[in-house]
């Protein structure tokens, strides 16, 4: 069938459910929340794999691998955050037929692994910074509704731990990461986001304080956590006992930060820009992208063929040269409808055709995937001219998705009008006191018969003016500042 049979405007979770399967990034597997990552999903997951990686080495972070099991005495160090998250915990409570004498958890994040270790090997301020990272995958047994990329049982990311001989480095790091984290998400998988705090109540328990990056999804009408840099402070220095001498021989607790960033991303990229034929991909973040395809007619001679097909490898060669990423589709047994759907479904940003009267012409014919535009190129500029258009398309896709998502924050200052935003399916900006409890009633307040209530996502590092006397929207008492409310995954 061409295309897909739901669509993105009438039945979101339909139309991606089936996109992600239709496309081969996706298959559901045996085990419920679960999913196999296909190639043409994990290359993508290879693109920002390469960019975070080379920006931390670059920063001084090393990579390491660490343990995926954790004994219950360890990981309850960190007792009065892991009851919260305790069901979430997978265990293995047998091997064999033999019952173990004592569960292992099986990691859902790697405080606990990595602290008491960090705590052996920095005993001297020469010792700092400590700068490890991990790129593994982590299980956490979630029981809301499971979503392929966004809310999976296991999944990949990376976690970086550091710490560090004084705040104001911590501090910075903290910062330095999360502005990787907009990188990814606006440089390569062309998505805008929002960077702020987390709110008392949303923030990491064990952190001292929490920065992320939120993004938007339109057509649910929800936020969504992009990624996140945490600030732990001396916290976790002090559960672990990760103490260093300092200059004057003080023994001085460290301070850390943690950071992760997950395959969640992917998800987030695949609704922004996806349209009813499939998959649409930023170039930079595309597995493949540009696919050449000839297209000869029944009466197109043999030798004709061959010159149309020896053409596309000289242009395969030229544009991988160029550092293009090519693919050829010279099955001549399809015709060129059934190849269009086929790369339009997976999302392949150009499709290069080379048919009988380009060879005459001396020119080739490329197509977008995302605005479906042609054009002709002449042989000689097609070197030139494909990693223009593809620079182009990156751009293009980046600005009209943060059109659409400026689009769907509606600033206010009332209770109706926050309510009638979250009613038209936007973000809202809001004046508000910043206490827990005000949060706690707005969500209450926010519920709806289908809609769930609503939450902070961030308090945005960009603040608009917060006039003397400003009241918050939802309480009256003085407001601190402004807040981006919405509902959210
Ligand atoms: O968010 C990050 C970035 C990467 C390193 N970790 C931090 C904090 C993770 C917060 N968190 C998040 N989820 C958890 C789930 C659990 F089952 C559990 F036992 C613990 C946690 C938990 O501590
Ligand atoms: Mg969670």
């Amino acid at each position: 069938k061409l295309g897909l049979s739901a669509s993105k405007q009438e039945n979101f979770s339909e139309w991606y459910s089936e996109l992600v399967v239709s496309s081969e990034l996706i298959s559901y597997y045996d085990v419920s929340g679960c999913y196999i990552l296909r190639p043409w999903a994990y290359a993508m997951w290879e693109v920002v794999q390469s960019f975070f990686d080379g920006k931390i080495k670059a920063m001084g972070v090393q990579n390491a691998y660490f343990p995926l099991f954790i004994t219950e005495d360890v990981l309850n160090t960190e007792k009065d955050h892991v009851e919260g998250f305790a069901p979430e915990v997978a265990w293995v409570t047998r091997c064999g037929n033999a019952e173990m004498d004592k569960p292992i958890a099986i990691r859902p994040t790697s405080e606990t692994v990595m602290y008491p270790y960090f705590a052996q090997w920095i005993r001297s301020h020469r010792d700092l910074p400590l700068r490890l990272n991990q790129w593994t995958n982590v299980v956490r047994w979630e029981f809301k509704y499971p979503t392929p990329f966004i809310r999976s049982r296991e999944f990949l990311w990376q976690e970086g731990h550091t710490a560090f001989a004084n705040q104001e480095e911590a501090n910075q790091e903290v910062l330095d990461i999360l502005e990787l984290y907009r990188r990814v998400y606006e440089e390569i998988l062309a998505v805008p986001v929002t960077k702020g705090r987390k709110s008392k109540k949303e923030q990491f328990a064990g952190a001292a304080y929490t920065t992320t990056v939120e993004a938007f999804i339109p057509e649910t009408g929800k936020g969504i956590q992009g990624a996140t840099s945490h600030h732990l402070g001396q916290n976790f220095s002090k559960m672990f006992g990760i103490e260093f001498e300092d200059e004057e021989r003080n023994k001085v607790h460290a301070w850390q930060n943690s950071w992760g960033l997950t395959t969640r991303s992917l998800g987030v990229m695949i609704m922004t820009h996806s349209d009813n034929k499939g998959l649409v991909l930023p170039p930079k973040a595309a597995p493949k992208q540009i696919v050449l395809i000839p297209i000869p007619n029944s009466k197109t001679s043999d030798e004709v063929i061959s010159e149309i097909c020896n053409k596309i490898d000289t242009f395969k060669r030229q544009l991988e040269d160029a550092g293009v990423r090519v693919v050829t589709d010279m099955r001549l047994n399809y015709t060129p409808g059934w190849k269009y759907n086929h790369w339009e479904l997976r999302g392949v940003p150009l499709r290069l055709e080379l048919g009988p009267k380009d060879i005459e012409n001396k020119g080739v014919v490329v197509v977008r995937r995302d605005t479906g535009v042609k054009e002709t190129v002449s042989w000689d500029d097609v070197a030139a001219r494909v990693p223009q258009l593809l620079d182009q398309m990156q751009a293009e896709m980046l600005a009209n998705a943060t059109a659409k998502y400026q689009a769907c924050i509606e600033k206010v200052t009332t209770w109706d009008a926050f309510m009638t935003a979250l009613d038209n399916k936007h973000m809202v900006l809001a004046p508000w006191a910043d206490e827990e409890e005000v949060e706690e009633d707005v969500k209450k307040r926010s519920v709806t018969p289908d809609a769930m209530g609503a939450k902070t996502l961030c308090i945005p590092f960009n603040q608009p003016e917060l006039p003397e006397g400003t009241l918050c929207f939802a309480s009256g008492k003085p407001a601190k500042n402004w807040a981006l409310w919405g509902r959210s995954y």
